[in-house]
Formats: structure tokens, C-alpha cells, sequence
């Protein structure tokens, strides 16, 4: 190396010993210089930590919900942070083979912790959450043994839900086919009755016919929950489920009549390549009369059709259970990367030095918090709405059980429509957190380009988030038109003030006016009334509503997303009207709150003032206390992310670590790296020193 190399290397470091002041000897791997060490186990982020105005303790139990869900949580947190069977650095540079290789070894190891330890189902499904690897156990748990559990018959459940719950087979939920995804109807997989051998004959009649993307279906499954179209007696009765086997229980290799297969690597490294997403088809594959899930339709003996009294849409009743813990899990994909880049931020320093002093903490510039402090709120947010969310589904669950089917209409718009909004946020928010962390955000070891990875299919999967939105468009549209006869209830209930919503206008003077939960539910009813209303009235103009709902659907989807952001709003307010102990934990939810909301006004200001309910002023004094909220924000900014109570394991980010100490570990984490292995590069003598000995003909070059 030359002097102009080292004398680079030695500038860096006293950079370096400029931000980190403990640093002691680091060795230079290849470069044979002896730098500084840092200090194991000091935390650099201390004074940080020293500045909260609030007990970080109660904090970490308003986030978990409880003091028995911080515990368990926290259990199985550890559990798998100190089992080196666990390690997950390594992934992203695995090949494919290797990959889910690896991804079946944790399973199986996750599996046998869950037995010797007897974890019950809960404590399993938080080991396996933290275990963060996609993986075909996934979809056995979360919608293979759901969609039993929703759309079978008791004596189905009785046989098939306890093999299942030991893991004697594995399933999946095969759905999607390579033609239709969005549109369920349009499905063409075909399950004919044969009264003479009362059997199904599960068919495959086209290409697009062909199951196309299903989770654990690739490798792993022995057993999936096929969606195909009946067909009693020559005649089609609508998209039901059938559990079909595909693959032997001995030697795991397809069973007659089923080709089935993995449909190759999928964006980013690692990520979500350790799931084994798959292609199906069937010959005439026959299956049991009683392999038909049939608590919503039968097929008897006879080859008769019998409806029971639940209605139609429980068949979509999964969906409706996935999209709810897809709304609980981007609170912690969100609040992962916020964690990872807020600490950061803190660590960071660039400009602003005078007279050799340390330089400004990049979480100091409001341009930065701006940013940053809007994503730590809508963490904050989509837990509480998830929360309510998983309230809102356990009762429909109860009233369902008691042939009570009222509530699902709204329960499929708020599970849809948060689905989409939560996940679409996410998604573009952890991209926002990876340029929060300026280059080294784009680092592997950031944890951030696995975590972008493997989140952003969340926007596709479980519904297409345009096309639930639409959904969600459907039922405002319908509750409009209704409401002259009919009162709205739930999460609609605010359309019952129709009238004065549409009516009068923001009393908001002052930016501290704006610290008032009246008058922010009232400005996010007003708008997202109007915008409802508004659209109803355009609909009203034309003869056919499904050409004006097909012309209109730009507006709809603007109209959803107001109405799914007034209820994250309205349920963060309400959950602060709850008791939460704790010294200044309920204070800095507050500040957190109205970060939300004024981020969320500000942002989509437009909407606000062409519906006419704001002025011009009073959008700028949102803005205004904005500002000053970011201010209320910053000291708590790290004490917040550690209230996550995420392990270093789970962030899997050097950037994140809870000490802080970023440099000398990403430093280190460079030189592990298998390119480093040697000095001199593999292929250098082949293709690069060819080209620097050849002897050039051209004299110009
Ligand atoms: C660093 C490393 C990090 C590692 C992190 C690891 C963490 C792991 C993360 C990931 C791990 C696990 C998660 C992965 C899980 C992935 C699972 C994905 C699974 C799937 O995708 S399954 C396939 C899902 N498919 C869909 O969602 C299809 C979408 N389409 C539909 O839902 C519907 O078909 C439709 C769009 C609603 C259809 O519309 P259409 O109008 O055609 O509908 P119908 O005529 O059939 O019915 C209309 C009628 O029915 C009502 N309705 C519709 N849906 C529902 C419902 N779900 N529930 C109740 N009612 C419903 C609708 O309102 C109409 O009613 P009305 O007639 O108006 O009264
Ligand atoms: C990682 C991953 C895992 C998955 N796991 C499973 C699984 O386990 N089981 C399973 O069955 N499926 C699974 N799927 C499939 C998934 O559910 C579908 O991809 C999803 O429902 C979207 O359907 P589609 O692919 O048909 O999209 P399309 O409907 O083809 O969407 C394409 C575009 O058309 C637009 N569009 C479609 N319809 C309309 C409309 N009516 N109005 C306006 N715009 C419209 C959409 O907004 C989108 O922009 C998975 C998918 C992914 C990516």
C-alpha cells in the first residue's frame, strides 16, 4: 500500500477516534498497521440513554401490551439470541441449495425447543418470529391450520388439526394460481364430484391453471389447502378449499399425478429466498369425498349441494385472519428499521465542528427528524391499531361461533384496508430508514436490505394492496348510499354525523390549538366524510355503478386511505385515554400521537384543504407545532427505540447495535467478509493481469 493509502487510513481513523473517543488498538487485517481497539462493552449511546424524561421499563410494557406479554416476549427473545443454532449473519451470501438447506435446519431445531420445552403456542410463535427466517412452518401455522380451523366441519377439524398441530404433515395454502391471484373467482383449478367413486378429481385443465407462488409449497409440504372450482353434476358452484396431499409421508417424493416445484429466486439476497414459494399442477388427482372443507357448503353422498346458514365469504374468512397479523407485524418490521436507524442517527456525526469540537449528531437536524420521528410515531401507531385490530378479529371470531355475521363486512374492510395502509408505509419506510443511514445503510450488515427485502411482498401478498383498498372503497361507498335508512356503526359510525362534518369548518387559531384530540379526530372525520361523500355523488352520475366505480377507482382508493388513516388516528387517541402507569410514558405517547396525526395532516394537506375544512393558515399551524413536536421527541429518540426491546440478534444490524458501537464493528465485519480471504483476488491472474500486461498496438490509447 502506499503513503497516500495509509495516510487515508490514518485520517479515517481519527475521525473514527474524534466520534468514539474509547477506542483502543484495532488491527488493520492486510494492511499490517496497528490501530486502536475499541472498548468492548461500553455504550457509546449512555448519555443518550441518560436524557429520557420517561421510565423506559413501563414504556417496554405499553409496547408489549402487558407485563406477561413483555415477559414471554422477552423469553423467547433471549432463547434465541444466545443459541448459536440461530446465526443468521452468514445468509445473505448463501446459494439457494444452502439457503433452505439452513432454513430447514432452524426449523427442525425451533421445532425440537418447542417440544423438550413444552412452549405453548403462543411462546412458539414468538420463538419463531425471532428466529427471523421466512419459512414453510410460516404458512402450516398461519394459514394451513386457520383455514381448517375456519372453514372446516368439527369431525374435519377433530381428524386433520392434530396431525397438523404435531407436525405428522405440513401444509400450505395453495390459492394463487400463475393466471389469477386478485380475482378468486376467476380461479380455474378444477375439483369435479364423482358420485360413482365419491371422490373428488382435483384437475389442472391449463397452464394458468398451474398453483403459482404458495408458501412451503416448493419443498416442504406434504399437505396443502387446495382452492379450486366446484363442480357437482356438469355445473360450477363457486371457489371452495379441499385438503389435498401432495407428497408421500415416507419418502417425501410426489404422489401420483402431482408435479410440484419451487418457482425460483425472488428479489434481494438472502431474505425471502429461505421460503420455498411453489408451482403445482394435477392430473386427475383424486381425493375423498370428506377432504372438501365444508362448514360453509357440503357435498353429500348424493352429489347434492347443501348451504348451511354461515355466509359465503367465511371461505375468505384466512384472509381475513392473515391480514390482521400482517397489520401486527409491520409495527415490528417498522419499528425494527426505526430502531436500527434512529440509533444510528445518534452515532452519526457530520459538520458543524468548531474549533476541532466533535461535529453535530445527524439526529440533531430537523431535516433528519423530520424524516425519523414521523416513522418512530407510525411504529407506535400501527402496534396500538394492531392491537385493536386483533380485538376487532376475536370478536368477530366469538360472534361467528355463535352464527352472529354482522360484523364481518366491517371487519373484512378494516382488516383489508389496514392491511394495505400499514404494509405500504412500511415498506416505504424502511427504504426511508436505509437513506437515514446514508451509505452504510446500503450495507448488508445495515440489516437493512434483508429486512427491504423480505418486507416489501407484504404489499402484494394476503391482497393486493390497490385491490383492497378497493374492497375497503366498496363498503364506504355502500354505507353512504345507506345512510338514510340505516344508522353506520364501528369504525363508520362518524358518517352518522354526516351533516356537520360536511358542514363546519376547523376552530383551530393557534399551533398549540392543534394539541387538542377533538379537533384532530374531527379534521380527520371531516375529510374523510367528504372525500367518501364526495365520490358518492360522482358515482351517483352514472347510469351503470360499476363503470362509474371502474372510472372513478383513483378516487376511491384516496377516499380509503383517509378513512383507514382516521382510524389509526382515532385508535391511537383512544388507547391514550386508557390508564398507562408509568412515570412520563403516557406524556411522551401523547407527543407521539400528535406526531402521527399533524405528519399525516401535513403530508396529505392537499385533501384537507380542497375538501374545504381547513384554511391555508391552519394547515401552516399544524405544520408549525410540528416542529415543535420533533423538539418533545428528541430527547426520548433512543430510550423510545429501546423500548422495542429488540436483542442485537433480532436487529441484525451493526448500524443498530445497542451499544452504539458502530465503527470498529462494521470495520471488522468487512474483513469476515470471504473476499478478504485472500490479498490477491480470485481471477486476477486469468482476466485482470492480461490486461495490465498486454502491449498495447494503438499508441494513441
Ligand atoms: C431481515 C430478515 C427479516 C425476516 C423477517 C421474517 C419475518 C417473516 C415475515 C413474513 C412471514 C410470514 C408472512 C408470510 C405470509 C405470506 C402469506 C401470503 C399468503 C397469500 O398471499 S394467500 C393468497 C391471498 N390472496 C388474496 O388475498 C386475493 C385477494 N383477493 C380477494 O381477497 C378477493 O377475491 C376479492 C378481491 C375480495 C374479490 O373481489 P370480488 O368482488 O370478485 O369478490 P366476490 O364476488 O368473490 O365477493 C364479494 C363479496 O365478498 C366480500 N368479501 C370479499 N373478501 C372478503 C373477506 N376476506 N371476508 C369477508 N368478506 C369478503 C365482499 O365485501 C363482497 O361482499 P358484498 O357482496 O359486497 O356484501
Ligand atoms: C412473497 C409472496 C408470497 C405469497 N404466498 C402465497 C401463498 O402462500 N399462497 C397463495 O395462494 N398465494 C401467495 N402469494 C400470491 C399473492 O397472494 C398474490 O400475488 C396477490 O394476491 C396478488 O395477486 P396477483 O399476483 O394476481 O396480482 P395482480 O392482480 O395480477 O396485480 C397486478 C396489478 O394489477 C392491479 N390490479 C389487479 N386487479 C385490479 C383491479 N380490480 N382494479 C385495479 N387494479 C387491479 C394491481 O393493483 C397490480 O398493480 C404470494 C405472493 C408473494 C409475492
Amino acid at each position: 500500500m502506499g503513503l497516500s493509502g495509509i495516510s487515508l487510513l490514518t485520517t479515517t481513523y481519527s475521525l473514527i477516534l474524534q466520534h468514539q473517543s474509547l477506542l483502543l488498538c484495532l488491527r488493520a487485517k492486510g494492511f499490517g498497521l496497528d490501530l486502536k481497539k475499541d472498548m468492548e462493552g461500553v455504550d457509546y449511546l449512555s448519555d443518550e440513554r441518560k436524557k429520557a424524561q420517561f421510565d423506559v421499563e413501563a414504556m417496554k410494557i405499553a409496547w408489549a401490551g402487558s407485563l406477561e406479554a413483555f415477559q414471554l416476549s422477552d423469553r423467547m427473545a433471549k432463547l434465541v439470541a444466545n443459541d448459536p443454532a440461530f446465526e443468521k449473519f452468514t445468509r445473505p451470501m448463501l446459494g439457494r441449495k444452502e439457503l433452505i438447506k439452513n432454513t430447514l435446519r432452524k426449523a427442525a431445531h425451533g421445532w425440537k425447543l418447542i417440544v423438550d420445552l413444552r412452549l405453548t403456542e403462543e411462546e412458539a410463535k414468538w420463538l419463531r418470529l425471532y428466529i427471523d427466517e421466512p419459512a414453510y412452518t410460516d404458512l402450516h401455522w398461519g394459514m394451513f391450520i386457520p383455514a381448517i380451523e375456519g372453514q372446516g366441519t368439527e369431525e374435519q377439524k377433530k381428524k386433520w388439526l392434530p396431525l397438523a398441530k404435531k407436525m405428522q404433515i405440513i401444509g400450505c395454502y395453495a390459492q394463487t394460481e400463475l393466471g389469477h391471484g386478485s380475482n378468486v373467482q376467476g380461479l380455474e383449478t378444477t375439483a369435479t364430484f364423482d358420485p360413482q367413486t365419491d371422490e373428488f378429481i382435483m384437475h389442472s385443465p391449463t397452464l394458468t391453471s398451474s398453483k403459482w407462488w404458495p408458501g412451503g409449497l416448493g419443498k416442504a409440504s406434504t399437505h396443502a389447502v387446495v382452492y379450486a372450482r366446484l363442480i357437482v353434476g356438469g355445473e360450477f358452484h363457486g371457489v371452495h378449499g379441499f385438503i389435498v396431499q401432495l407428497r408421500s409421508l415416507d419418502d417425501h417424493s410426489p404422489l401420483p399425478g402431482v408435479t410440484v416445484g419451487d418457482i425460483g429466486m425472488k428479489f434481494g439476497n438472502g431474505a425471502y429466498n429461505t421460503m420455498d414459494n411453489g408451482v403445482l399442477r394435477f392430473d386427475h388427482v383424486r381425493i375423498p369425498r370428506d377432504q372438501m372443507l365444508m362448514r360453509v357448503s357440503q357435498v353429500t353422498r348424493e352429489g347434492k349441494i347443501m348451504q348451511s346458514d354461515v355466509p359465503r365469504q367465511l371461505i375468505y374468512g384466512t384472509m381475513v385472519y392473515v391480514r390482521q397479523t400482517i397489520v401486527a407485524d409491520a409495527s415490528k418490521a417498522l419499528s425494527r428499521a426505526v430502531c436500527i436507524a434512529t440509533r444510528y442517527s445518534a452515532i452519526r456525526r457530520q459538520f458543524g465542528s468548531r474549533n476541532g469540537g466533535p461535529e453535530t449528531q445527524v439526529i440533531d437536524y430537523k431535516t433528519q427528524q423530520s424524516r425519523l420521528f414521523p416513522l418512530l410515531a407510525s411504529a407506535y401507531a400501527f402496534r396500538f391499531v394492531g392491537e385493536w385490530l386483533k380485538w376487532l378479529y376475536t370478536d368477530v371470531k366469538e360472534r361467528l361461533a355463535a352464527n352472529d355475521f354482522s360484523t364481518l363486512p366491517e371487519a373484512h374492510a378494516c382488516t383489508a384496508g389496514l392491511k394495505s395502509l400499514t404494509t405500504s408505509f412500511t415498506a416505504d419506510g424502511i427504504e426511508e430508514c436505509r437513506k437515514l443511514c446514508g451509505g452504510h445503510g446500503y450495507l448488508v450488515s445495515s440489516g437493512l436490505p434483508e429486512l427491504f427485502a423480505v418486507y416489501i411482498p407484504a404489499c402484494t401478498y394476503e391482497g393486493d394492496n390497490v385491490v383492497l383498498l378497493l374492497q375497503v372503497a366498496r363498503f364506504l361507498v355502500k354505507t353512504v348510499s345507506e345512510l338514510g335508512y340505516k344508522k353506520p356503526v364501528g369504525t363508520t359510525a362518524y358518517m352518522g354525523r354526516v351533516a356537520s362534518l360536511m358542514q363546519n369548518n376547523c376552530a383551530v387559531q393557534t399551533a398549540e390549538g392543534w394539541l387538542n384530540p377533538g379537533a384532530v379526530v374531527e379534521a380527520f372525520e371531516s375529510r374523510a366524510a367528504r372525500m367518501a361523500v364526495r365520490c358518492g355523488q360522482q358515482l351517483a352520475k352514472y347510469e351503470n355503478p360499476e363503470e362509474g366505480f371502474a372510472e372513478l377507482s383513483a378516487d376511491l382508493v384516496e377516499a380509503s386511505i383517509a378513512h383507514c388513516q382516521l382510524i389509526v388516528v382515532s385508535k391511537f387517541i383512544e388507547k391514550l385515554q386508557q390508564d398507562i402507569p408509568g412515570k412520563g410514558v403516557k406524556q411522551t405517547l401523547e407527543v407521539l400521537c400528535y406526531v402521527y396525526a399533524l405528519f399525516l395532516l401535513h403530508k396529505h394537506q392537499g385533501d384537507f384543504l380542497a375538501t374545504g375544512y381547513l384554511t391555508p393558515k391552519q394547515a401552516s399551524l399544524a405544520n408549525d407545532q410540528l416542529r415543535t413536536l420533533y423538539s418533545k421527541v428528541r430527547p426520548n429518540a433512543i430510550t423510545l427505540v429501546d423500548s422495542f426491546n429488540y436483542t442485537d440478534h433480532y436487529l441484525g444490524s451493526i448500524l443498530g447495535r445497542y451499544d452504539g458501537n458502530v465503527y470498529p464493528k462494521l470495520y471488522e465485519a468487512a474483513w469476515k467478509d470471504p473476499l478478504n480471504d485472500s490479498d490477491v483476488v480470485d481471477g486476477f491472474y486469468e482476466y485482470v493481469q492480461p490486461i495490465l500486461k498486454q502491449k498495447l498496438r494503438t499508441a494513441k490509447l
